[in-house]
């Protein structure tokens, strides 16, 4: 799945970043820090979010600190944010609640 277009981030980042997403510094990426009501919830929210993950073969980089999940989305393969980004950060909003 190529890069997204410059069309595409025009359609699709705007509501990525309604919900809190940030574009990375210095790289083609989407940041987001997730705050949960503590660590069981947190690791709760990476467990099911790794379930996706795996099924859809496209992995976050991610950092858990007691309730805090600090996510970066990027497709590492074409070296910038592609569609599975996209579908990605929107299942982990879902999951996140
Ligand atoms: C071998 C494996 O299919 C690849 O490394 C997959 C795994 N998960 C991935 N995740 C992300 N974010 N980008 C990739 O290019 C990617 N590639």
């Amino acid at each position: 799945m190529p890069k997204l277009t410059e069309e595409d981030r025009q359609n699709l980042l705007p509501a990525l970043y309604e919900a809190g997403w940030k574009p990375a510094d210095g790289r083609d990426a989407l940041n987001k820090t997730y705050k949960f009501s503590g660590f069981v919830e947190a690791f709760g929210f990476m467990t099911r979010a790794a379930i996706y993950a795996e099924k859809w073969n496209h992995h976050p980089e991610w950092s858990n600190v007691y309730n805090r999940v600090d996510v970066t989305l990027t497709s590492h393969d074409v070296g910038g944010l592609s569609e599975r980004d996209v579908k990605l950060a929107q299942k982990l909003d879902a999951l996140a609640g």
